[in-house]
Protein backbone atom coordinates (compact mmCIF):
# COMPACT_ATOMS: atom_id res chain seq x y z
CA UNK A 1 0.00 0.00 0.00
CA UNK A 2 1.12 3.42 -0.96
CA UNK A 3 1.80 6.16 2.03
CA UNK A 4 -1.70 7.59 2.07
CA UNK A 5 -0.21 11.19 1.70
CA UNK A 6 1.19 10.22 -1.45
CA UNK A 7 -0.49 11.43 -4.86
CA UNK A 8 -1.55 8.93 -6.82
CA UNK A 9 -1.72 8.34 -10.55
CA UNK A 10 -3.19 5.79 -12.85
CA UNK A 11 -5.36 5.24 -16.18
CA UNK A 12 -8.92 5.06 -15.14
CA UNK A 13 -9.54 3.56 -18.87
CA UNK A 14 -8.60 0.79 -20.37
CA UNK A 15 -5.41 0.10 -22.40
CA UNK A 16 -6.00 0.37 -26.13
CA UNK A 17 -6.87 2.27 -29.08
CA UNK A 18 -10.10 4.80 -27.94
CA UNK A 19 -11.63 7.92 -28.71
CA UNK A 20 -10.14 9.25 -25.68
CA UNK A 21 -8.35 8.08 -22.65
CA UNK A 22 -8.34 9.16 -19.13
CA UNK A 23 -5.31 9.74 -16.41
CA UNK A 24 -6.38 10.04 -12.58
CA UNK A 25 -4.79 11.42 -10.62
CA UNK A 26 -5.53 11.90 -6.15
CA UNK A 27 -3.63 13.47 -3.65
CA UNK A 28 -2.47 16.61 -2.07
CA UNK A 29 0.19 17.44 -4.92
CA UNK A 30 -2.57 17.98 -7.75
CA UNK A 31 -2.71 21.74 -7.51
CA UNK A 32 1.16 22.35 -7.63
CA UNK A 33 1.20 19.79 -10.99
CA UNK A 34 -1.68 21.15 -12.38
CA UNK A 35 0.43 24.74 -12.07
CA UNK A 36 3.33 23.47 -13.37
CA UNK A 37 2.34 20.81 -16.28
CA UNK A 38 -0.07 23.31 -17.97
CA UNK A 39 1.37 27.06 -16.37
CA UNK A 40 -1.91 27.95 -14.95
CA UNK A 41 -4.17 27.20 -12.11
CA UNK A 42 -7.28 25.55 -12.94
CA UNK A 43 -10.66 26.11 -12.23
CA UNK A 44 -12.62 23.61 -9.96
CA UNK A 45 -15.08 21.29 -11.63
CA UNK A 46 -14.47 22.99 -15.17
CA UNK A 47 -13.10 21.17 -17.89
CA UNK A 48 -9.98 23.28 -19.58
CA UNK A 49 -8.19 23.01 -22.81
CA UNK A 50 -4.36 22.52 -22.89
CA UNK A 51 -1.65 21.47 -24.08
CA UNK A 52 -0.25 19.11 -22.00
CA UNK A 53 3.67 19.59 -21.46
CA UNK A 54 6.01 17.28 -19.65
CA UNK A 55 9.02 17.70 -17.25
CA UNK A 56 11.30 18.51 -20.49
CA UNK A 57 9.06 20.96 -21.61
CA UNK A 58 8.07 18.62 -24.81
CA UNK A 59 4.34 18.70 -26.11
CA UNK A 60 2.42 15.41 -24.77
CA UNK A 61 -0.38 15.78 -26.51
CA UNK A 62 -3.27 17.96 -26.46
CA UNK A 63 -5.96 17.70 -23.65
CA UNK A 64 -8.68 18.39 -21.50
CA UNK A 65 -8.29 18.26 -18.07
CA UNK A 66 -10.50 18.95 -14.98
CA UNK A 67 -9.59 19.53 -11.16
CA UNK A 68 -11.46 18.42 -8.27
CA UNK A 69 -10.94 20.71 -5.19
CA UNK A 70 -10.98 18.33 -1.95
CA UNK A 71 -13.70 17.15 -0.27
CA UNK A 72 -15.88 17.61 -3.36
CA UNK A 73 -14.22 14.73 -5.61
CA UNK A 74 -15.07 11.01 -5.75
CA UNK A 75 -11.65 10.59 -3.37
CA UNK A 76 -12.24 13.26 -1.13
CA UNK A 77 -8.83 14.81 -2.27
CA UNK A 78 -7.94 17.51 -4.92
CA UNK A 79 -8.38 14.89 -7.95
CA UNK A 80 -7.16 15.70 -11.22
CA UNK A 81 -8.07 14.09 -14.80
CA UNK A 82 -6.88 14.31 -17.85
CA UNK A 83 -8.37 12.68 -20.78
CA UNK A 84 -5.22 12.38 -23.95
CA UNK A 85 -6.27 11.29 -27.29
CA UNK A 86 -6.87 6.96 -26.51
CA UNK A 87 -3.67 5.96 -27.66
CA UNK A 88 -1.71 4.01 -24.78
CA UNK A 89 1.09 5.23 -25.83
CA UNK A 90 0.12 9.01 -24.82
CA UNK A 91 -1.32 7.83 -21.01
CA UNK A 92 1.72 5.99 -20.70
CA UNK A 93 3.82 9.30 -21.78
CA UNK A 94 1.62 11.07 -19.05
CA UNK A 95 1.93 8.60 -16.28
CA UNK A 96 5.58 8.11 -16.98
CA UNK A 97 5.78 12.44 -16.43
CA UNK A 98 3.66 12.38 -13.28
CA UNK A 99 5.94 9.78 -11.96
CA UNK A 100 9.08 11.63 -12.46
CA UNK A 101 7.24 14.92 -11.27
CA UNK A 102 6.73 12.38 -7.81
CA UNK A 103 3.34 10.88 -8.22
CA UNK A 104 3.06 7.51 -7.12
CA UNK A 105 1.53 4.42 -9.04
CA UNK A 106 -1.73 4.03 -7.57
CA UNK A 107 -2.27 0.09 -6.35
CA UNK A 108 -5.90 -1.79 -7.39
CA UNK A 109 -8.60 0.02 -5.89
CA UNK A 110 -6.74 2.78 -4.38
CA UNK A 111 -8.86 5.58 -5.50
CA UNK A 112 -11.88 3.90 -3.99
CA UNK A 113 -9.93 2.77 -0.66
CA UNK A 114 -9.53 6.41 0.00
CA UNK A 115 -12.85 7.55 -1.07
CA UNK A 116 -14.02 4.84 1.80
CA UNK A 117 -11.21 6.46 4.45
CA UNK A 118 -11.99 9.85 3.02
CA UNK A 119 -15.93 8.97 4.40
CA UNK A 120 -16.84 9.34 1.10
CA UNK A 121 -18.38 5.69 0.78
CA UNK A 122 -18.97 2.96 3.54
CA UNK A 123 -17.56 -0.24 2.77
CA UNK A 124 -21.00 -1.83 0.93
CA UNK A 125 -20.96 1.07 -1.38
CA UNK A 126 -16.87 0.49 -1.96
CA UNK A 127 -18.41 -2.77 -2.75
CA UNK A 128 -20.91 -1.86 -4.68
CA UNK A 129 -18.82 0.11 -7.30
CA UNK A 130 -16.86 -2.87 -7.85
CA UNK A 131 -20.37 -4.61 -8.73
CA UNK A 132 -21.00 -1.96 -11.28
CA UNK A 133 -18.17 -2.02 -13.26
CA UNK A 134 -18.41 -6.01 -13.24
CA UNK A 135 -22.42 -6.01 -13.65
CA UNK A 136 -23.50 -8.59 -16.54
CA UNK A 137 -27.34 -7.56 -17.11
CA UNK A 138 -29.27 -5.02 -16.57
CA UNK A 139 -30.31 -6.23 -13.43
CA UNK A 140 -27.07 -6.26 -11.72
CA UNK A 141 -26.40 -3.11 -12.73
CA UNK A 142 -29.78 -1.54 -11.04
CA UNK A 143 -28.78 -3.67 -7.54
CA UNK A 144 -24.99 -2.21 -7.43
CA UNK A 145 -26.95 1.51 -8.35
CA UNK A 146 -29.03 0.53 -5.57
CA UNK A 147 -26.09 -0.20 -2.74
CA UNK A 148 -24.17 2.08 -4.31
CA UNK A 149 -27.02 4.78 -2.94
CA UNK A 150 -26.38 3.48 0.39
CA UNK A 151 -29.12 0.84 0.70
CA UNK A 152 -27.59 -1.86 2.25
CA UNK A 153 -25.54 0.66 4.36
CA UNK A 154 -29.27 2.04 5.78
CA UNK A 155 -30.65 -1.48 6.40
CA UNK A 156 -27.80 -2.24 8.81
CA UNK A 157 -28.46 1.38 10.18
CA UNK A 158 -31.53 0.26 11.51
CA UNK A 159 -31.13 -3.22 12.61
CA UNK A 160 -28.08 -1.34 14.74
CA UNK A 161 -30.21 1.11 15.74
CA UNK A 162 -32.98 -1.15 16.86
CA UNK A 163 -30.14 -4.14 19.19
CA UNK A 164 -28.51 -0.96 20.52
CA UNK A 165 -31.70 0.00 22.31
CA UNK A 166 -31.47 -3.62 23.78
CA UNK A 167 -27.79 -3.62 24.19
CA UNK A 168 -28.51 0.19 26.42
CA UNK A 169 -31.56 -1.62 28.77
CA UNK A 170 -28.74 -4.32 29.47
CA UNK A 171 -26.17 -1.91 30.29
CA UNK A 172 -27.84 -0.17 32.88
CA UNK A 173 -28.22 -3.45 35.05
CA UNK A 174 -24.03 -4.49 34.65
CA UNK A 175 -23.28 -2.08 37.13
CA UNK A 176 -25.92 -3.54 39.48
CA UNK A 177 -24.72 -7.19 39.47
CA UNK A 178 -27.07 -8.13 42.40
CA UNK A 179 -29.95 -6.66 40.82
CA UNK A 180 -31.10 -9.22 37.78
CA UNK A 181 -32.38 -7.94 34.40
CA UNK A 182 -36.21 -7.38 35.77
CA UNK A 183 -38.82 -9.48 34.05
CA UNK A 184 -40.43 -6.69 31.86
CA UNK A 185 -37.08 -5.68 30.73
CA UNK A 186 -36.41 -8.87 30.10
CA UNK A 187 -39.35 -9.21 27.55
CA UNK A 188 -38.58 -6.11 25.60
CA UNK A 189 -35.38 -7.22 25.18
CA UNK A 190 -36.97 -10.72 23.90
CA UNK A 191 -38.78 -8.99 21.69
CA UNK A 192 -35.72 -6.93 20.02
CA UNK A 193 -33.90 -9.84 19.54
CA UNK A 194 -36.68 -11.56 18.09
CA UNK A 195 -37.32 -8.92 15.11
CA UNK A 196 -33.35 -7.97 15.29
CA UNK A 197 -32.99 -11.68 13.95
CA UNK A 198 -35.59 -12.11 11.66
CA UNK A 199 -34.28 -8.83 9.62
CA UNK A 200 -31.13 -10.29 9.68
CA UNK A 201 -32.49 -13.89 8.39
CA UNK A 202 -34.23 -11.93 5.89
CA UNK A 203 -31.31 -9.79 4.70
CA UNK A 204 -29.46 -13.41 4.40
CA UNK A 205 -31.65 -14.94 2.57
CA UNK A 206 -30.88 -12.36 -0.29
CA UNK A 207 -27.36 -14.13 -0.62
CA UNK A 208 -28.89 -16.44 -3.04
CA UNK A 209 -30.05 -13.55 -5.18
CA UNK A 210 -26.53 -11.61 -4.93
CA UNK A 211 -25.29 -14.99 -6.53
CA UNK A 212 -27.62 -15.16 -9.26
CA UNK A 213 -27.04 -11.33 -10.54
CA UNK A 214 -23.35 -11.47 -9.71
CA UNK A 215 -22.36 -15.35 -11.41
CA UNK A 216 -25.34 -15.50 -13.52
CA UNK A 217 -28.41 -17.92 -13.22
CA UNK A 218 -27.51 -21.64 -13.90
CA UNK A 219 -29.44 -22.76 -16.68
CA UNK A 220 -28.73 -26.26 -17.17
CA UNK A 221 -29.63 -27.76 -20.74
CA UNK A 222 -30.90 -31.17 -20.60
CA UNK A 223 -32.42 -34.01 -22.29
CA UNK A 224 -31.82 -37.19 -24.47
CA UNK A 225 -29.37 -37.88 -27.39
CA UNK A 226 -29.35 -36.06 -30.07
CA UNK A 227 -32.68 -33.29 -29.63
CA UNK A 228 -30.97 -30.21 -30.28
CA UNK A 229 -29.17 -29.13 -27.03
CA UNK A 230 -26.14 -28.10 -28.35
CA UNK A 231 -28.07 -26.44 -30.88
CA UNK A 232 -30.08 -24.46 -28.52
CA UNK A 233 -26.91 -23.01 -26.90
CA UNK A 234 -24.91 -22.10 -30.17
CA UNK A 235 -28.68 -20.63 -31.02
CA UNK A 236 -29.18 -18.68 -27.47
CA UNK A 237 -25.06 -17.50 -27.68
CA UNK A 238 -25.31 -16.59 -31.42
CA UNK A 239 -22.25 -18.50 -32.57
CA UNK A 240 -21.46 -21.99 -32.57
CA UNK A 241 -19.57 -22.47 -29.58
CA UNK A 242 -20.46 -26.13 -29.31
CA UNK A 243 -20.28 -29.31 -31.20
CA UNK A 244 -23.12 -30.75 -33.28
CA UNK A 245 -23.62 -33.86 -35.05
CA UNK A 246 -26.32 -35.93 -36.49
CA UNK A 247 -24.66 -38.78 -34.11
CA UNK A 248 -26.17 -39.31 -30.31
CA UNK A 249 -23.47 -38.58 -27.39
CA UNK A 250 -21.54 -35.93 -29.22
CA UNK A 251 -21.70 -33.69 -26.47
CA UNK A 252 -19.59 -35.93 -23.49
CA UNK A 253 -18.18 -32.97 -20.71
CA UNK A 254 -21.09 -30.29 -20.20
CA UNK A 255 -19.75 -27.00 -21.37
CA UNK A 256 -20.21 -23.36 -20.09
CA UNK A 257 -21.12 -20.17 -21.79
CA UNK A 258 -22.28 -16.66 -20.43
CA UNK A 259 -25.52 -15.20 -21.94
CA UNK A 260 -27.80 -12.17 -22.00
CA UNK A 261 -31.36 -12.82 -22.12
CA UNK A 262 -33.42 -9.65 -21.18
CA UNK A 263 -32.47 -7.98 -17.97
CA UNK A 264 -30.85 -11.12 -17.12
CA UNK A 265 -27.21 -12.89 -17.38
CA UNK A 266 -27.75 -16.79 -17.68
CA UNK A 267 -24.74 -19.64 -17.07
CA UNK A 268 -25.52 -21.62 -19.95
CA UNK A 269 -24.84 -25.10 -19.56
CA UNK A 270 -25.23 -27.92 -22.58
CA UNK A 271 -24.75 -31.49 -20.87
CA UNK A 272 -24.25 -34.71 -22.12
CA UNK A 273 -27.55 -36.19 -23.62
CA UNK A 274 -29.55 -38.79 -21.24
CA UNK A 275 -28.99 -42.10 -22.60
CA UNK A 276 -30.88 -45.08 -20.90
CA UNK A 277 -28.09 -47.14 -21.91
CA UNK A 278 -24.21 -45.23 -22.60
CA UNK A 279 -21.02 -46.41 -23.08
CA UNK A 280 -18.32 -45.99 -20.73
CA UNK A 281 -17.30 -42.57 -20.96
CA UNK A 282 -20.75 -41.47 -22.26
CA UNK A 283 -21.87 -42.34 -18.84
CA UNK A 284 -19.07 -40.36 -16.32
CA UNK A 285 -20.86 -37.06 -18.80
CA UNK A 286 -24.27 -38.57 -17.93
CA UNK A 287 -22.56 -39.13 -14.53
CA UNK A 288 -21.62 -34.41 -14.74
CA UNK A 289 -25.08 -34.28 -16.27
CA UNK A 290 -27.11 -35.11 -12.66
CA UNK A 291 -25.05 -33.08 -11.06
CA UNK A 292 -25.34 -30.10 -12.87
CA UNK A 293 -28.82 -30.46 -12.83
CA UNK A 294 -28.53 -30.56 -9.06
CA UNK A 295 -27.25 -27.31 -8.95
CA UNK A 296 -29.42 -25.52 -11.40
CA UNK A 297 -31.49 -22.42 -10.68
CA UNK A 298 -33.06 -23.41 -14.10
CA UNK A 299 -33.61 -26.23 -16.23
CA UNK A 300 -34.46 -26.22 -20.30
CA UNK A 301 -35.66 -29.43 -20.99
CA UNK A 302 -34.92 -30.60 -24.91
CA UNK A 303 -37.10 -32.74 -26.41
CA UNK A 304 -37.03 -33.87 -30.05
CA UNK A 305 -40.59 -33.44 -31.26
CA UNK A 306 -40.18 -36.00 -33.94
CA UNK A 307 -40.44 -38.91 -32.17
CA UNK A 308 -42.27 -39.70 -28.69
CA UNK A 309 -40.42 -38.49 -25.22
CA UNK A 310 -38.38 -41.27 -23.82
CA UNK A 311 -39.10 -41.51 -20.27
CA UNK A 312 -36.94 -39.17 -17.99
CA UNK A 313 -34.38 -41.07 -14.86
CA UNK A 314 -36.93 -40.65 -11.62
CA UNK A 315 -34.62 -38.45 -9.93
CA UNK A 316 -34.35 -35.92 -12.87
CA UNK A 317 -38.50 -36.22 -13.32
CA UNK A 318 -38.50 -35.23 -9.43
CA UNK A 319 -36.10 -32.17 -9.81
CA UNK A 320 -38.32 -29.91 -12.36
CA UNK A 321 -40.84 -28.28 -11.45
CA UNK A 322 -43.29 -25.77 -13.61
CA UNK A 323 -41.63 -22.58 -11.57
CA UNK A 324 -38.15 -23.37 -12.66
CA UNK A 325 -38.08 -25.59 -15.82
CA UNK A 326 -38.78 -24.67 -19.18
CA UNK A 327 -39.77 -27.81 -21.89
CA UNK A 328 -37.96 -27.01 -25.31
CA UNK A 329 -39.87 -28.83 -27.94
CA UNK A 330 -37.34 -28.77 -30.87
CA UNK A 331 -37.37 -29.24 -34.32
CA UNK A 332 -40.87 -28.19 -35.02
CA UNK A 333 -39.65 -27.41 -38.30
CA UNK A 334 -39.97 -31.01 -39.24
CA UNK A 335 -43.22 -31.71 -38.17
CA UNK A 336 -44.97 -29.90 -41.35
CA UNK A 337 -47.53 -28.39 -39.16
CA UNK A 338 -48.73 -32.23 -37.99
CA UNK A 339 -49.84 -32.93 -34.10
CA UNK A 340 -46.63 -32.88 -31.98
CA UNK A 341 -45.76 -36.58 -31.56
CA UNK A 342 -43.27 -35.43 -28.14
CA UNK A 343 -45.53 -34.20 -25.34
CA UNK A 344 -43.26 -33.02 -22.30
CA UNK A 345 -44.34 -33.60 -18.63
CA UNK A 346 -47.85 -32.22 -18.77
CA UNK A 347 -47.68 -29.70 -15.82
CA UNK A 348 -44.17 -28.22 -17.27
CA UNK A 349 -44.65 -24.92 -19.54
CA UNK A 350 -43.66 -25.94 -22.67
CA UNK A 351 -42.64 -23.50 -26.19
CA UNK A 352 -42.00 -24.99 -29.75
CA UNK A 353 -38.97 -24.08 -31.33
CA UNK A 354 -36.53 -24.97 -34.36
CA UNK A 355 -32.65 -24.17 -33.88
CA UNK A 356 -32.62 -24.73 -37.08
CA UNK A 357 -35.07 -21.86 -38.50
CA UNK A 358 -35.20 -19.64 -34.94
CA UNK A 359 -38.94 -20.25 -35.16
CA UNK A 360 -39.57 -19.76 -31.06
CA UNK A 361 -36.45 -18.21 -30.05
CA UNK A 362 -38.22 -15.57 -29.15
CA UNK A 363 -41.34 -17.12 -27.42
CA UNK A 364 -38.45 -19.16 -25.54
CA UNK A 365 -36.53 -15.68 -24.62
CA UNK A 366 -39.37 -14.43 -23.20
CA UNK A 367 -40.96 -17.49 -21.14
CA UNK A 368 -36.95 -18.02 -19.35
CA UNK A 369 -36.91 -13.77 -18.89
CA UNK A 370 -40.58 -14.61 -16.85
CA UNK A 371 -39.08 -17.38 -14.92
CA UNK A 372 -35.72 -15.48 -13.63
CA UNK A 373 -37.76 -12.63 -13.01
CA UNK A 374 -39.15 -14.58 -10.34
CA UNK A 375 -36.14 -15.72 -9.11
CA UNK A 376 -34.86 -12.23 -8.42
CA UNK A 377 -35.81 -9.70 -6.21
CA UNK A 378 -38.66 -7.29 -8.25
CA UNK A 379 -36.94 -4.57 -9.92
CA UNK A 380 -38.92 -1.77 -8.42
CA UNK A 381 -38.78 -3.12 -5.06
CA UNK A 382 -36.01 -3.51 -2.90
CA UNK A 383 -33.11 -5.02 -4.53
CA UNK A 384 -30.81 -6.17 -1.57
CA UNK A 385 -28.90 -8.71 -2.62
CA UNK A 386 -25.68 -9.12 -0.06
CA UNK A 387 -22.39 -11.01 -1.41
CA UNK A 388 -20.20 -13.64 0.35
CA UNK A 389 -18.86 -11.24 2.75
CA UNK A 390 -21.91 -9.58 4.04
CA UNK A 391 -23.14 -12.99 4.12
CA UNK A 392 -20.48 -13.90 6.61
CA UNK A 393 -20.87 -11.67 8.69
CA UNK A 394 -24.80 -11.64 9.04
CA UNK A 395 -23.99 -15.53 9.91
CA UNK A 396 -21.96 -14.60 12.81
CA UNK A 397 -24.57 -11.80 13.71
CA UNK A 398 -27.47 -14.44 13.32
CA UNK A 399 -25.19 -17.12 16.06
CA UNK A 400 -23.98 -14.47 18.74
CA UNK A 401 -27.89 -13.73 18.54
CA UNK A 402 -29.11 -17.10 19.27
CA UNK A 403 -26.82 -17.15 21.92
CA UNK A 404 -28.32 -14.16 22.94
CA UNK A 405 -31.51 -15.19 23.59
CA UNK A 406 -30.32 -18.32 25.49
CA UNK A 407 -28.44 -16.28 27.87
CA UNK A 408 -31.73 -14.05 28.28
CA UNK A 409 -33.82 -16.88 29.00
CA UNK A 410 -33.38 -18.57 31.55
CA UNK A 411 -31.29 -14.91 32.61
CA UNK A 412 -27.27 -15.95 32.53
CA UNK A 413 -25.01 -13.29 33.56
CA UNK A 414 -25.95 -10.01 32.59
CA UNK A 415 -22.19 -9.33 30.84
CA UNK A 416 -22.33 -12.24 29.19
CA UNK A 417 -25.59 -11.22 27.40
CA UNK A 418 -24.43 -7.68 26.56
CA UNK A 419 -21.15 -9.16 25.26
CA UNK A 420 -22.98 -11.41 22.99
CA UNK A 421 -24.88 -7.98 21.28
CA UNK A 422 -21.79 -6.32 20.85
CA UNK A 423 -20.56 -9.38 19.33
CA UNK A 424 -23.73 -8.97 16.60
CA UNK A 425 -23.15 -5.08 16.43
CA UNK A 426 -19.46 -6.01 15.55
CA UNK A 427 -20.62 -8.35 12.69
CA UNK A 428 -22.93 -5.48 11.70
CA UNK A 429 -20.22 -3.01 11.50
CA UNK A 430 -18.22 -4.89 9.04
CA UNK A 431 -20.85 -5.22 6.18
CA UNK A 432 -20.66 -0.89 5.61
CA UNK A 433 -17.77 -0.10 6.91
CA UNK A 434 -16.06 0.75 10.86
CA UNK A 435 -13.25 -1.54 9.24
CA UNK A 436 -10.04 -0.83 11.09
CA UNK A 437 -8.23 -3.83 10.17
CA UNK A 438 -5.89 -3.35 7.53
CA UNK A 439 -5.50 -6.55 6.33
CA UNK A 440 -9.10 -7.09 5.47
CA UNK A 441 -9.09 -3.60 3.77
CA UNK A 442 -6.28 -4.98 1.79
CA UNK A 443 -7.39 -7.89 0.60
CA UNK A 444 -10.74 -6.47 -0.19
CA UNK A 445 -9.37 -3.59 -2.45
CA UNK A 446 -7.19 -6.01 -4.17
CA UNK A 447 -9.61 -7.91 -6.02
CA UNK A 448 -10.65 -4.51 -7.61
CA UNK A 449 -8.78 -3.04 -10.96
CA UNK A 450 -6.00 -0.19 -11.12
CA UNK A 451 -6.94 2.85 -11.55
CA UNK A 452 -10.51 2.23 -9.09
N1 LIG B 1 -14.79 11.48 -15.13
C1 LIG B 1 -15.24 10.68 -14.17
N2 LIG B 1 -16.37 10.00 -14.37
C2 LIG B 1 -16.83 9.15 -13.38
C3 LIG B 1 -16.15 9.01 -12.17
C4 LIG B 1 -14.94 9.74 -11.98
O1 LIG B 1 -14.27 9.64 -10.94
N3 LIG B 1 -14.54 10.57 -13.00
N4 LIG B 1 -16.66 8.12 -11.20
C5 LIG B 1 -15.86 7.41 -10.32
O2 LIG B 1 -16.08 6.24 -10.04
C6 LIG B 1 -18.07 7.81 -11.23
C7 LIG B 1 -18.85 8.97 -10.67
N5 LIG B 1 -18.55 9.12 -9.27
C8 LIG B 1 -18.25 10.30 -8.66
C9 LIG B 1 -18.67 10.50 -7.37
C10 LIG B 1 -18.47 11.71 -6.76
C11 LIG B 1 -17.81 12.73 -7.42
C12 LIG B 1 -17.68 14.08 -6.79
O3 LIG B 1 -16.97 14.95 -7.30
N6 LIG B 1 -18.37 14.34 -5.71
C13 LIG B 1 -18.42 15.62 -5.02
C14 LIG B 1 -19.40 16.54 -5.70
C15 LIG B 1 -20.81 16.12 -5.56
C16 LIG B 1 -21.73 16.68 -6.64
O4 LIG B 1 -21.47 17.75 -7.18
O5 LIG B 1 -22.71 15.98 -6.91
C17 LIG B 1 -18.84 15.43 -3.60
O6 LIG B 1 -19.33 14.33 -3.29
O7 LIG B 1 -18.64 16.34 -2.82
C18 LIG B 1 -17.34 12.52 -8.71
C19 LIG B 1 -17.56 11.30 -9.32
C20 LIG B 1 -18.47 7.50 -12.64
N7 LIG B 1 -17.99 8.48 -13.60
N1 LIG C 1 -34.34 -30.20 -38.48
C1 LIG C 1 -33.77 -29.81 -37.35
N2 LIG C 1 -32.65 -30.39 -36.93
C2 LIG C 1 -32.12 -29.97 -35.78
C3 LIG C 1 -32.69 -28.93 -35.02
N3 LIG C 1 -31.95 -28.74 -33.93
C4 LIG C 1 -30.91 -29.62 -34.00
N4 LIG C 1 -31.01 -30.35 -35.12
C5 LIG C 1 -30.11 -31.44 -35.56
O1 LIG C 1 -30.17 -32.49 -34.61
C6 LIG C 1 -28.91 -33.12 -34.49
C7 LIG C 1 -28.45 -33.15 -33.04
O2 LIG C 1 -28.20 -31.83 -32.63
P1 LIG C 1 -27.28 -31.52 -31.37
O3 LIG C 1 -27.44 -30.08 -31.08
O4 LIG C 1 -25.92 -32.05 -31.56
O5 LIG C 1 -28.05 -32.41 -30.29
P2 LIG C 1 -27.65 -32.67 -28.76
O6 LIG C 1 -28.90 -32.74 -28.00
O7 LIG C 1 -26.64 -31.70 -28.31
O8 LIG C 1 -27.03 -34.12 -28.89
P3 LIG C 1 -26.00 -34.86 -27.91
O9 LIG C 1 -24.91 -33.92 -27.57
O10 LIG C 1 -25.53 -35.99 -28.72
O11 LIG C 1 -26.78 -35.30 -26.73
C8 LIG C 1 -27.96 -32.35 -35.40
O12 LIG C 1 -27.86 -33.01 -36.63
C9 LIG C 1 -28.67 -31.01 -35.57
O13 LIG C 1 -28.33 -30.37 -36.80
C10 LIG C 1 -33.89 -28.33 -35.50
O14 LIG C 1 -34.48 -27.42 -34.91
N5 LIG C 1 -34.40 -28.82 -36.68
MG1 LIG D 1 -24.75 -31.94 -27.63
Amino acid sequence: MSDSSATIAAPATPAGTSAIAVVRVSGPECAALAGAIFDSPLPARTACHHDYRDIAGQTVDDVLVTFFAGPHSYTGEDVMEISTHGNPLISQLVLDDLFKRGCQPAEAGEFTRRAFLNGRLDLSQAEAVMDLIHARSARAVAAANQQLRGSLGQHMTRLTDELLLALARVEAYIDFPEEDLPEEDRGIVGDILTNVLRGTERLLATHRYGDLLRDGIKTVILGEPNAGKSSLLNTLIGRERALVSDEPGTTRDYLEETVIVGPHCLRLIDTAGLNPTPGTVEALGIRKTHERIEEADLCLLVLDCTHPTPPLPDDIAARLHANDTVVVLNKIDLTNHQPLVAIGPADLPTVQVSTLTGAGIKELEAKITEIADRLQPPEAGDQIAINARHADALRRATECLATARQNLMPLGPTELLASDLRGVLDAYGEIAGRIDNEDMLDRLFSTFCIGK
